[in-house]
């Protein structure tokens, strides 16, 4: 093994190479070495390191100094930089660096999270300028949108604090996945459609400006995908480019200067999918931007599309690049044929006398989507039970039928098991026995009516949700009436406090805020953190709200004071009830 300085090789500078990874190394405790067997102390530094192996050409690495190692091992993770509010502290190590920001890696010391903290160099004057997007950038929540936390303006820097992801971009994903995967594909764009979706809902529609695979971020444990890079394009815009976006994914009107609307999200969304679909990014075959600039404004398509053979994608990727007015909105390509799941109802258990049935709704190949349910065959109906999850927006509307008619086939398929099991111990009772069954009888053919949905949007269909059910009116009533018989007919989803044997879900659990509220927490606040940490619309969380101030209750301290039976007193529907109840009981436990 032979060794010299990088300062002393021709071809390599080390002040480019060496860096960013290796912090508080400097160039002088680095050398190169040629390596003729791997007969050093390699792995000692961190995977990090790894990364200089095989960056210095053949049979070369570079290789710290001993004590630059052990330095760098124990100067690993500290925090080197606070956020004005001692909040969040900034790590000796950066995640990631692109053309405009630095990202470091940090720490949330109140919430013990992980989080990115982006660096962006702009002046005062720019910084000032932004402060409506930041307003709005401080509103945006969504699962699939990555969380903006703070900011600040220091040394000629604007300061973000966002959710850290753990996996890359997007981009970076799809070369590691050599081939494509249909799977996958249609698991990644439903997600960024729900993302734009959500983003374009906003009045006015919030446009992100600049997707692409490189600003779409992963979490790869989970498969989960978040658009990144919000607010940033009004940052970068003269900077760089003299137009806001990157030149492949912008769509024709962005180049020119008469205004454009959100459909340019789903322009580059096109894009996007075309690259997931190739593993090519677009227009790679012109030399520079002018060059797209002229194919663009001139309706000519990438090369890459030549490459899809599949008509379903083909026809989806035609609508996202149409022309502006033509163009599919971010719902319409949600509900494009290449993007649908059909849902499937399975049995997860029965009781002996086979009334009890935990049934679950189940979206295939989407992870984590299900929707767990009691039924009790003597007391329910399918089409009450898809009416009522339909109402409380666990459903989407679109599935009605198919759900509804799902849910006989399963409670036909028990009749006929029951019938055959009496037979053969002959025993010639009909089942269900009981006096009383309702106007419904689980051998009569399913009722597969029109949609009598209120809802005219399918929402987007929720994360694993286990669903209890109580009343007709589907309120909690502390106050039973003969009018409401079916009152506990479908019995509940477990509380934390837990109901045994139907548990409030880990997925479900997890998804709930997990920070202490205070109690003086105004309670728009913390009713709309829970609405939207179990899949409820705004508008949802804001008739939560009105219903909790219209009886005085103001602050989260004012909810912690209830007893069990106050609870049902205010009338929530039994989802809500359950939601806001847990998350209480979790920020309890867990803060
Ligand atoms: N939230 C995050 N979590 C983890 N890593 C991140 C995050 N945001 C950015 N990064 C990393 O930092 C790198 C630079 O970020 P980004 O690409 O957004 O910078 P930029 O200068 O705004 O981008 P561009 O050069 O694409 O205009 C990313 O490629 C990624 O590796």
């Amino acid at each position: 093994m032979s060794e010299h300085h990088p300062e002393m090789n021709g071809n390599s500078s080390p002040q480019e190479e060496i860096p960013q990874y290796l912090n508080g190394i400097s160039n002088k405790e680095i050398s190169i070495v040629e390596i003729n067997n791997y007969e050093f102390d390699y792995p000692r530094v961190s995977p990090h390191y790894n990364q200089y192996f095989e960056n210095y050409g053949p049979n070369h690495v570079y290789m710290p100094s001993n004590e630059a190692i052990d330095r760098s091992i124990n100067d690993r993770e500290s925090v080197i930089e606070e956020s004005p509010n001692g909040r969040y502290g900034r790590l000796n190590t950066i995640l990631g660096k692109g053309a405009y920001k630095v990202v470091y890696k940090a720490i949330d010391r109140e919430e013990g999270y992980e989080v990115a903290w982006n660096c962006f160099q702009t002046t005062k004057a720019e910084f000032n300028d932004l402060s409506q997007e930041i307003k709005i950038l401080k509103q945006v929540r969504h699962p699939n949108i990555i969380n903006f936390h703070d900011c600040w303006y220091k040394d000629q820097e604007f300061i973000f604090v966002t959710e850290l992801m753990t996996s890359g971009t997007l981009r970076e994903y799809i070369r590691k996945l050599s081939l494509p995967n249909m799977k996958i594909v249609k698991r990644w764009s439903r997600q960024i459609l729900k993302g734009l979706i959500y983003l374009h809902s906003h009045n006015p529609p919030i446009i992100h400006r600049d997707i692409k695979c490189d600003n779409i971020f992963i979490n790869g444990a989970h498969g989960e995908v978040k658009i990144g890079d919000m607010g940033t394009a009004k940052m970068k815009l003269g900077k760089k480019y003299t137009v806001i976006g990157t030149p492949e994914f912008m769509a024709p009107e962005m180049y020119e200067e008469k205004g454009y609307n959100e459909k340019v999200d789903i322009y580059a969304f096109g894009m996007c999918l075309l690259e997931m679909v190739t593993g090519e990014y677009p227009y790679i075959e012109c030399k520079n931007a002018a060059q797209i600039y002229k194919k663009v404004t001139s309706g000519t398509k990438p090369e890459s599309l030549k490459k899809v053979t599949d008509q379903e994608i083909l026809d989806l990727i035609g609508h996202c690049l149409d022309t502006e007015n033509e163009r599919y909105t971010a719902q319409q390509i949600m509900d494009h044929p290449f993007l649908t799941v059909e849902p499937e109802v399975v049995l997860i258990t029965a009781d002996e006398a086979k009334t009890q049935l935990t049934l679950q709704v189940v979206f295939k190949g989407m992870d984590k989507l299900s929707v767990k349910f009691q039924f009790n065959v003597e007391r329910d109906t399918a089409e009450e039970v898809v009416n009522e999850m339909i109402e409380e927006q666990v459903l989407p509307d679109k599935y009605q039928q198919l759900i509804t008619h799902e849910i006989n086939r399963i409670l036909r398929d028990i009749n006929k098991q029951s019938i055959e099991d009496d037979k053969k111990e002959e025993h010639k009772i009909p089942w269900p026995t009981a006096p009383g069954t309702p106007p419904y009888h689980i051998a009569l053919s399913p009722h597969l009516g029109p949609s009598k949905s209120s809802h005219g949007s399918a929402p987007s269909a929720p994360s694993s949700i286990s669903l209890e059910r109580e009343s007709p009116g589907n309120t909690l009533s502390s106050h039973p009436t003969e009018s409401s018989p079916r009152k506990n007919s479908i019995s509940g989803i477990s509380g934390v406090s837990g109901v045994p044997g139907q548990e409030w879900t880990q997925d479900m659990e997890d998804s709930l805020p997990v920070k202490e509220y205070p109690d003086n927490t105004p309670i728009k606040d913390f009713v709309r953190e829970t609405a939207l940490a179990t899949n409820r619309d705004p508008e949802k969380a804001e008739e939560w709200s009105k219903k909790l101030l219209s009886q005085d209750f103001v602050t989260v301290g004012d909810l912690r004071a209830l007893i069990d039976e106050d609870w049902q007193g205010i009338g929530l529907t039994v989802f809500a009830f359950r939601a806001l109840k847990n998350a209480l009981d979790a920020s309890k436990s867990k803060g």
